[in-house]
């Protein structure tokens, strides 16, 4: 087996290995089987995973989201029709590995995973991280506002994840965005929640929501709007802010992601989705995440494969958008 197989090379940026000369299923699974961090000198963005589930409330298993996600990405290909843009050759796209985080302490996880976006920053304009639960998000808006300032936040779930504590514990997957708005990390009036549905503990949830900083388009609105409608709500919050996307895998329908820790029914289509990411190639696009795949209860990758193609449509829209 060689050590050095064969890339695309456009632009002088070193894409994924030929799928006609080594299989797409053979050799190591790397993010869309691009190069890895250190085979590169200069980059663009960087995929990096987070393997952390230490902050959830129901199902575990998202610590195995960042392999699970590389291994469904195998498929992908280099140019993107929807978009005519072929991301990983408009800019240098690499794999940076994970963030080896405490399973035992989330403190000490948060702390890490946002030392290691700082020292990831210091290398790539963006990041692309694959988690993980949400938890995640707070530690990668730390390190991202402090470059940033307060950021838009454009969130897709089918939860708020604006809660306040779960037994005692303010740092879970239910509170990342009740903290990062605390903390000053949102700027608060261009946060905007997708795919809300489901059960609330009560009617106070929406209304502290709305002075954290957040709108909703609840996932019930989507048949009327439409993905366009949608496209036009974030547009006029966001402007020309610096925004950050995190996609909860969960905003799918479970028919579309199965493989996730809180399922609730009545989600998007994984065509909504892909739709809706498409729209911030025009967009200030700082950075993105992808959180709560958790393979034990995925199916034939249905999860990791709608997990991989939102990430390439992020991808693309980094390609064609100028948050750097
Ligand atoms: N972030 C995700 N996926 N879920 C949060 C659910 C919090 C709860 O159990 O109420
Ligand atoms: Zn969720
Ligand atoms: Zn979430």
């Amino acid at each position: 087996m060689s050590d050095d197989p064969p890339r695309t090379i456009e632009n002088g940026h070193v894409g994924p290995v030929v799928a006609s000369v080594v299989p797409r299923f053979a050799g190591p699974a790397t993010f869309a089987r691009l190069p890895r961090l250190d085979e590169v000198s200069d980059v663009d963005v960087a995929v990096v995973g987070v393997p952390f589930d230490s902050g959830v409330s129901y199902r575990p298993g998202a610590r195995f989201g960042p392999a699970h996600v590389r291994e469904s990405s195998r498929l992908l290909r280099p140019y993107n029709p929807a978009l005519d843009v072929s991301p990983f050759g408009r800019q240098q796209v690499v794999d940076a590995g994970d963030i080896a985080v405490n399973p035992f302490s989330i403190d000490e996880a948060v702390r890490q995973i946002e030392a290691g976006s700082d020292a990831l920053l210091d290398r790539a304009g963006r990041l692309l991280t694959i988690g993980g639960d949400h938890t995640i998000a707070l530690p990668l808006l730390r390190s991202l506002a402090r470059r940033h300032g307060p950021v838009a936040v454009v969130h897709f779930d089918a939860h708020l994840d604006t809660w306040d504590t779960y037994f005692g514990a303010a740092t879970t997957h239910g509170t990342p965005f009740r903290r990062a708005s605390e903390e000053g990390l949102l700027d608060l009036s261009g946060c905007v929640h997708v795919g809300i549905r489901g059960p609330l503990y009560g009617a106070a949830d929406l209304t502290d929501d709305v002075a954290l900083g957040f709108q909703t388009v609840h996932a019930r609105e989507l048949e009327d709007l439409g993905t366009r409608g949608v496209v036009e709500r974030i547009r006029e919050r966001v402007r020309d802010r610096p925004v950050y996307v995190s996609v909860d895998i969960d905003v799918l329908d479970p028919a579309f992601a199965p493989g996730t820790g809180t399922p609730e029914s009545g989600g998007l289509l994984s065509r909504e989705l892909l739709a809706i990411l498409r729209a911030f190639a025009g967009l200030r696009l700082v950075g993105a995440d992808i959180v709560e795949v958790a393979p034990a209860y995925d199916h034939a990758e249905i999860t990791g494969i709608a997990a991989a193609h939102a990430a390439y449509e992020l991808l693309s829209a980094m390609a064609l958008s100028d948050g750097a």
